[in-house]
């Protein structure tokens, strides 16, 4: 059975990597608008920032030199030349023996490389005592010190933080490229699923999970979602449904029938919508072995395994960082991952990429992770979990104690 041509977890990260990038053209967009999204340009200041050199604290803009061997017992004295005004330019030019008042930020005249605090002097009239010496630079940043005039600031790939958006700020540059939030659809198929509204369960029918689950998770990674209804495990009626979400998404998540059942028509669908179709069906990993990854022209398409915590840990796994690689960011380290020690024995089988949930515990500085087991068709052992445990394929289980890196769910 082709079906058994699995891939293994990195294999089929890498695919995702090389394969899959941005569909749609990148947008200018304000500063505001931008948090969150991946940038499209790569961004040279052509200032340096701050512009001036300034003080980092009140008191007086000195020469380093004229404080040197000063102290409590023996204080330098200098002359008072007026105050530096807050937002306006130094004018004086400081000589040797002089000192001016500075206020926090304000700009340092020329002539001073350091600034004395307001906690170290006494004002005589027009006469300074310091009491501590400074040294060349102390309480002072120079212009340039936080982004030099030319330097690449950030590059294409990077998703946007607060901080990142404030040195955009700080250099001028208040409209950014970047890539359009992708537009994700998710169709259930079975003849089981009803909506989760259906008051009155018929037997052997079963209330949609995944659309729930699949959108929530597509949202908080900053997709907007379509929510592609169900449909029945019926060919024809599948792939016309799967073709208008094709139309409208950037990327298409089918959920169920992924297996190699006879109703299992996910596959077919998936190579229907156009070339080169399928290029992964089946990872080597407990669970969500029938996971699907497909292309249509420059489109992915994704089968998640119908068993809802397959289906969400095979989210977090593959769909994220390929919503990810859609809305532009390079491919680098995409997960969230903390360092744990695991609480208990757990066996794994040689070849196979085990994903164990997990409840994390703080013991003393140490998080501690406990399987939380269960099979995968249960919803509940991920909502019990705070994330999940990789057992690398060559292991044949962890042992109480060992230290393993928890992905967290998001
Ligand atoms: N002979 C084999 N059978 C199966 C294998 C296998 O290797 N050989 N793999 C099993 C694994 S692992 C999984 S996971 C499932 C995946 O199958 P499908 O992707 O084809 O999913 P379905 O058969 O459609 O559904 C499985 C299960 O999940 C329920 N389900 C489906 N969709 C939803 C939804 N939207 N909300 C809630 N629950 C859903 C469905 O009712 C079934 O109970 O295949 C195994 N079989
Ligand atoms: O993927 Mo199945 O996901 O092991 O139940």
């Amino acid at each position: 059975m082709k079906f058994f041509q699995v891939k293994t977890v990195t294999e089929t990260l890498e695919i995702i990597h090389k394969h899959y990038g941005p569909v749609r053209q990148p947008v200018t967009l304000p500063l505001g608008q931008a948090l969150g999204m991946v940038l499209a340009e790569d961004i040279r200041s052509t200032e340096q920032v701050p512009h001036f050199a300034r003080s980092t604290v009140d008191g007086y803009a000195v020469r380093a030199r004229d404080t040197y061997g000063a102290s409590d017992s023996l204080p330098a004295f200098l002359d008072i030349q007026g105050k530096v005004e807050m937002g306006k330019p130094a004018s004086l030019l400081l000589k040797e023996g002089q000192a001016q008042g500075i206020p926090t930020g304000g700009m340092i005249p020329e002539g001073a490389d350091s600034v004395v605090m307001i906690e170290h002097v006494e004002e005589v009239g027009e006469l300074l005592n310091v009491f501590r010496q400074v040294a060349p630079g102390e309480n002072i940043i120079r212009a340039g010190d936080d982004v030099m005039a030319g330097e690449l600031v950030m590059s294409a790939g990077q998703r946007l933080r607060p901080q990142d958006l404030g040195v955009l700020a700080a250099i001028g540059k208040t409209r950014v490229t970047v890539y359009p939030r992708p537009v994700v659809a998710i169709l259930s198929t079975g003849d089981e699923i009803v909506p989760a509204d259906k008051a009155q369960l018929a037997p052997g029918e079963v209330r949609d999970i995944n659309s729930v689950t699949i959108g929530a998770a597509a949202r908080a990674c900053g997709a907007t979602v379509i929510d592609g209804g169900i449909v029945k495990d019926d060919y024809a009626a599948f792939l016309a449904r799967a073709r208008e979400l094709f139309e409208q998404a950037d990327l298409v998540i089918l959920s169920g029938g992924s297996s190699v059942g006879t109703r299992d028509y996910t596959e077919q669908v998936m190579q229907a919508l156009g070339e080169p179709g399928v290029l992964v069906h089946g990872v080597s990993i407990k669970p969500g072995k029938p996971t699907i990854l497909a292309k249509a022209g420059e489109k992915p398409i994704m089968g998640l395994p119908g068993h809802p915590a397959s289906a969400l840990i095979i989210f977090h796994l593959f769909t994220a960082p390929l919503i990810a690689r859609l809305e532009g960011l390079a491919p680098t380290e995409l997960d969230r991952r903390i360092v744990a020690r695991i609480g208990r024995n757990i066996p794994s089988a040689v070849g196979r990429s085990d994903y164990v949930r997990v409840k994390l515990e703080k013991r003393g500085e140490e998080w501690w992770a406990h399987p939380v087991f269960g099979k995968s068709g249960l919803i509940s052992t991920l909502v019990k979990s705070d994330g999940m445990v990789e057992i690398a394929a060559q292991k044949e289980g962890i042992l109480e104690g060992e230290f393993v890196h928890v992905h967290l769910f998001a």
